[in-house]
């Protein structure tokens, strides 16, 4: 039970089918990189929950850095506008990257982000999206490691916000259109 349980016009994700499928890639990502070090790149602020518990479940030698990207403004659409609001921390030359994403929707954030990165000659880099809404997608990015995919609906909860608001909700859901005007 949440506040907000009343703006949700469907659960898609539990609590508990998160948290198995987050193991599942960990474990994946686990077996995929042995005998190498990683970095974790989170995309902030929507991938924050995501990264929280990922990195947790992963069992390598692990960094981890952030960087802050917006395009979404307060609507639901992508004004695909990306701007860096916070860079990287850390050099990636040489290291091998996995970008951590919370959703995957019309490409714009990731397309412009994976650009900026290769060009910093990191040793490999990967793309883990928790969730992917490819009927929604404007420019191709390509995925290694995906949670679930969704229908063309603007969800919201476990890092995800309809205008900074939603990211607490411990479940993804989908927003009833009355919350956003649609
Ligand atoms: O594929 P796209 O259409 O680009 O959408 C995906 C991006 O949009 C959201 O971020 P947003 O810009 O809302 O910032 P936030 O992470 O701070 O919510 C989300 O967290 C992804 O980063
Ligand atoms: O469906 C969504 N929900 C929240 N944030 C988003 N950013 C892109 N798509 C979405
Ligand atoms: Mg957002």
């Amino acid at each position: 039970m949440s506040i907000f349980d009343n703006d949700i016009q469907e659960v898609l994700f539990s609590e508990e089918q998160l948290k198995n499928r987050v193991q599942e890639i960990a474990r994946q990502i686990t077996a995929d990189y042995q005998g190498k070090e990683i970095m974790l790149i989170s995309v902030l602020r929507g991938s924050f929950v995501f990264m929280a518990d990922l990195c947790r479940a992963i069992d390598l030698p692990c960094t981890l850095d952030f960087m802050a990207v917006s395009s979404y403004g307060k609507g639901t659409k992508s004004s695909g506008q990306v701007q860096i609001t916070k860079d990287l921390s850390e050099d990636i030359t040489d290291r091998h990257i996995i970008v951590v994403e919370d959703i995957l929707d019309s490409g714009n954030t990731l397309s412009y982000l994976l650009k900026i990165l290769e060009n910093r000659h990191p040793a490999s880099i990967r793309l883990c999206t928790l969730l992917d809404k490819p009927e929604r997608r404007v420019k191709p990015v390509q995925v290694h490691y995906s949670g679930f995919t969704i229908p063309d609906a603007f969800v919201v909860g476990y890092g995800l916000d309809y205008a900074e608001k939603y990211r607490n909700l411990p479940y993804i859901g989908i927003l009833k259109p009355r919350v956003y005007g649609g």
